[in-house]
């Protein structure tokens, strides 16, 4: 068994949506990215490499590679899964939460665990997300970007 640990952090600049575990959510802001701002998938990637002492997503992915400019995160995700499963390892589960004082996350939930599970290779019953505001306070609660944090286990496949 592996655990592993991802947090990542993205500022609000000008848009009208946000992309959150794969789904485009309606926003008075949007996320300043080299990617697509996908600041769940970034911290679920982080906890898979943790979890295979293989670095983080800024080693794989790097942000001054034009490879990589305004790419859909859930490509890097199934890549870091490629990683994942040459190194021996499935997904037990993942836990993840998102800081946001905005926008509402709760009618979004079901659809990002269902894309986590679609990349992860797992059945959604082991891919949990949840939100929280953090009642106005620091940069999350001024409504000046969100964070997220990933916890993942890995269990051998015996392959
Ligand atoms: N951006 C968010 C933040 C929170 N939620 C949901 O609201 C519940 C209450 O949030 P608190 O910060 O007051 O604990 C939380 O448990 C989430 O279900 C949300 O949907 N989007
Ligand atoms: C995903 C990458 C690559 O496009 O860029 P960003 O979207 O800026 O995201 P970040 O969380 O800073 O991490 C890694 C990057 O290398």
């Amino acid at each position: 068994m592996r655990v592993g640990h991802g947090y990542d952090v993205h500022r609000f600049e000008a848009g009208s949506d946000v992309v959150l575990g794969g789904v485009r959510i309606p926003h008075h802001q949007g996320l300043a990215a080299h990617s697509d701002g996908d600041v769940l998938i970034h911290a679920v990637c982080d906890a898979l490499l943790g979890a295979i002492a293989a670095g983080d997503i800024g080693r794989h992915f790097p942000d001054d590679d034009p490879a990589n400019e305004n790419i859909n995160s859930r490509l890097l995700l199934r890549r870091v899964m490629e990683l994942v499963g040459q190194a021996g390892y499935a997904l037990a589960n993942l836990d993840a939460t998102l800081i946001a004082q905005a926008p509402k996350m709760a009618p979004h939930i079901d659809r990002m665990r269902a894309n986590l599970a679609a990349d992860l290779a797992a059945d959604i019953d082991r891919v949990n997300v949840k939100a929280t505001t953090t009642e106005k306070l620091g940069f999350t609660g001024r409504g000046e970007g969100i964070a997220a944090h990933a916890v993942v286990l890995l269990e051998t496949t015996g392959a």
